[in-house]
């Protein structure tokens, strides 16, 4: 037994750190510990870092410096090992379009090597798993993106692996696809595998994940469980809807900024609608900023308190807002994700660095 089964970790970094050739310093000292079973995710703007971390956990990158363990093997001396016991979704799809359902999850079982006589009863049940048996010999160039997409998850897990890498699995999906792929990511979880997720959509996040590591410009800026980055973020948010212009606006945030009213040192942050105080005091002082901008001479139309959200954590955090919501408009059907990818790469290579 490894050091990592031992302690019940499915993945452990310690200052992991990936340069590119060019210089780029994409991750600059991350260490994560993963317990066994956990859903976890991790969050992060474009660019942050999070591929190039999920590459080098799945052995598509190597570390240029730092530890790395998935399973209990070293991704550098024991790669093929670490392989073998992980499902990869990349951003990309692995669906080739001009194989039908079935013959894409056959491909898939060649690649992972899953035992022949298992083969038909593996792809039964996971096409079962994510709807799609009623299109099982359907070529794939007709499906929608949602469709394709929990193809893609199912083809990561073909060889029942206890972990998998999901790489912003949802991105671009229409929300009644992406609640089908997660109540799919949901049930293989409840069955004990562990989930590592990439996303940049915070509700993603707060609805699946246990615990969360976000990071910034290629370093782990928080961690925690949504609630208590939440908390952490301290209190509640103030959100005030304010009659006049963006000089209004304007002036009441430095209203806040300037006038102490609440104790701390509070984030102001500018809506389109009015402005949004976070603060622990929230509550008691609201009363305090409502007195203070009549006095300026500011209308206010609305005033409402309310928890933090991941979004509000991210702006405490970052000073600035991931910048992506998950898409109202539905995109997903009819369309198909061009671009089609082998499986997760054999060679270990790292010719990206
Ligand atoms: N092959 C490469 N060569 C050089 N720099 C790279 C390469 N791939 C990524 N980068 C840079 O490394 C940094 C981290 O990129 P990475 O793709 O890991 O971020 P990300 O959080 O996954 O973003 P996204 O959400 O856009 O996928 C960025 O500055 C990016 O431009």
């Amino acid at each position: 037994m490894t050091e990592s089964d031992a302690t019940g970790r499915a993945i452990e970094t310690d200052d992991l750190r990936v340069t590119y050739s060019d210089g780029t310093e994409a991750v600059r000292g991350v260490s994560l510990s993963v317990p066994r079973g956990e859903f976890f995710g991790f969050l992060g703007p474009n660019g942050a870092g999070k591929t190039t971390t999920i590459k080098t956990l799945a052995t598509l990158l190597r570390p240029t410096s730092g530890s790395v363990r998935v399973n209990g093997f070293d991704v550098e001396s024991e790669p093929g090992k670490v392989r073998e016991s992980i499902g990869y979704m990349a951003q990309e799809t692995s669906v080739i379009t001009e194989m039908t359902a079935r013959e894409n999850l056959r491909f898939a079982c060649d690649a992972y090597g899953v035992p022949r006589g298992e083969r038909s009863d593996r792809i039964a049940e996971l096409l079962d798993l994510v709807d799609l048996a009623d299109v099982a010999d359907k070529r794939a160039e007709g499906f929608s993106g949602g469709m394709q997409k929990r193809l893609d998850a199912a083809m990561a897990l073909v060889h029942r692996p206890p972990l998998v890498f999901l790489d912003e699995p949802t991105t671009g999906l229409d929300p009644k696809a992406r609640n089908r792929l997660w109540e799919y990511f949901e049930a293989i979880n409840d069955d004990g595998t562990t989930i590592f997720l990439t996303t940049q959509y915070l509700e993603e996040a707060d609805y699946l994940c246990d615990r969360l590591s976000v990071i910034l410009g290629g370093e782990i800026v928080a961690e925690g469980s949504p609630a208590d980055l939440k908390r952490e973020v301290g209190g509640e948010v103030l959100d005030v809807a304010l009659e006049d212009g963006s000089s209004a606006r304007e002036r009441a945030a430095d209203i806040v900024r300037e006038d102490g009213l609440f104790p701390g040192d509070p984030t102001v942050e500018i809506t389109d609608g009015g402005i949004s105080v976070t603060s622990r005091d929230a509550r008691q002082h609201g009363p305090d900023l409502l007195v203070a901008l009549r006095d300026a001479g500011i209308t206010v139309t609305g005033f409402n308190v309310r928890s933090p959200t991941l979004d509000d954590v991210f702006l405490a955090i970052t000073g600035e807002h991931i910048d992506e919501e998950l898409p109202d408009e539905a995109v997903a059907d009819g369309t198909t994700t061009e671009g089609d990818r082998g499986t997760p790469a054999t060679d270990g290579g790292n010719d990206e660095q």
